[in-house]
């Protein structure tokens, strides 16, 4: 153990050396011309199980800053034989037994298409975003296994980083070696089904979080953060870099960066502003038990405890009356214990003082 313990701290001596914020094992997809398309890391880790990073980056000659790199199955032993001082010493260690998996798996990678990936992230001060699709997929695992919030983890430019590819009953197929596998799985009596043409996958497909119901898993995007309690009815959609703290009903849009808070419901096909097109800048948030009606829209930060009325869509920019005075939206952004609703009789929106506030129905919220 010491002498384990002596290789780690020479190593995290060196000058250049810098601890990964975030790092993973995992394995990707490739298409016929050895590209990249997608990568799965079952247990990531984020600020922890720095021992394991430093074997992986001596190993690789990783120093710092944001790289991944292709492992071979004798790397795997020789990562594998640093570790031989915890065999059997009766603790779990996830990252030896994904390991141990993998070379079980992977006796012969190229006939599946799949390669063995390990993805350093820079600690976040040298964090400059997205580098290769390994550790653009690792951060969207940090946030779908909640080991990040939205925002939490820089995300910039993943657009340009990540292929848009086909999901299929097979998984990440190239655009261009589709026709061949179509006919591939059809002269084997295999119906391949196309998903969806998309850079994101469905969080389902690499991330199941405990304690939610997902009831159309096509509607999350991997990314999504999702909390504990979080049911998410067929109406509900959930982007990258967005989600709910749980418990939470949502049966409405959850659009890439907003984040809502405990306790809160969206109503059927309600949606709340994003920022990735359209020209809006604003970043939604949503507070504690609130309730965005059905059909309902939201462009501005709300506190906690405010409900928007069922159909009302609320802009930033709308001019809204309070006690008496005629003021914008946003000028309400964050304030706790607000109704916001549409008079039926003269046409104005309306800003009222609550009092009451929405509570979750607990049944729908236990698995
Ligand atoms: C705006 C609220 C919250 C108001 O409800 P409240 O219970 O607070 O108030 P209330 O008791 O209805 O009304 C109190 C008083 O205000 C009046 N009042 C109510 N709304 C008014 C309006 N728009 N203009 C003028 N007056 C109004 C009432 O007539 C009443 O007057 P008097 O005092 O004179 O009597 C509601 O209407 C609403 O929109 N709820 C959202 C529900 C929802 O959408 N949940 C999500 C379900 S999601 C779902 O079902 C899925 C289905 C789907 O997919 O669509």
């Amino acid at each position: 153990m010491t002498e384990f313990n002596k290789i780690i701290e020479k190593i995290e001596k060196n000058i250049d050396y810098q601890r990964p914020q975030a790092f993973g094992i995992g394995i990707a997809t490739i298409d016929t011309n050895g590209c990249l398309l997608d990568s799965y890391f079952p247990s990531p880790s984020f600020q922890t199980n720095f021992a394991t990073a430093a074997i992986l980056a001596n190993l690789f000659g990783y120093k710092n800053g944001t790289h991944s790199y292709q492992v071979s199955n004798e790397q795997i032993s020789e990562i594998l034989s640093y570790f031989t001082p915890f065999e059997n010493d009766g603790k779990e260690h996830a990252n030896i037994d994904l390991l141990k998996s993998l070379q079980k798996f992977m006796q012969s990678p190229n006939e599946n298409r799949k390669v063995i990936v390990v993805s350093f992230i820079a600690s976040a001060e040298n964090d400059s975003g997205p580098q290769e699709v390994p550790d653009a997929y690792l951060r969207l695992h940090l946030l779908s296994h909640r080991l990040v919030k939205p925002h939490g983890i820089n995300l910039k430019g993943i657009f340009n980083i990540l292929p848009n590819i086909a999901w299929t009953s097979e998984g990440a197929i190239a655009l261009q070696d589709l026709p061949l596998r179509k006919m591939e799985a059809m002269t084997t009596g295999r119906s391949l089904q196309v998903h969806s043409i998309d850079k994101f996958p469905r969080m389902t497909d690499y991330v199941i979080p405990s304690g939610v119901r997902i009831a159309d898993g096509s509607r999350i995007r991997l990314g999504a953060y999702l909390g504990e309690g979080t049911t998410i009815m067929h109406e509900g959609f959930v982007n990258f870099n967005a989600g709910c703290e749980g418990p939470n009903m949502i049966e409405g849009r959850i659009s890439a960066g907003v984040f809502v808070k405990k306790g809160s419901d969206l109503g059927g096909g309600c949606s709340t502003m994003g920022t990735l097109s359209g020209g809006g800048n604003i970043i939604i948030s949503i507070g504690e038990n609130c309730l965005l009606g059905a059909n309902s829209g939201l462009g501005i930060p709300l506190g906690d405890r405010c409900t928007i009325e069922a159909g009302l869509y609320l802009t930033a920019g709308s001019k809204v009356l309070f006690e008496g005075k005629i003021l914008k939206a946003k000028d309400f952004s964050g304030k706790n214990d607000l109704l916001f609703r549409r008079n039926s009789q003269t046409g104005n929106i309306e800003v009222l003082s609550k009092t009451n506030s929405v509570e979750l129905n607990t049944i729908l919220h236990s698995n």
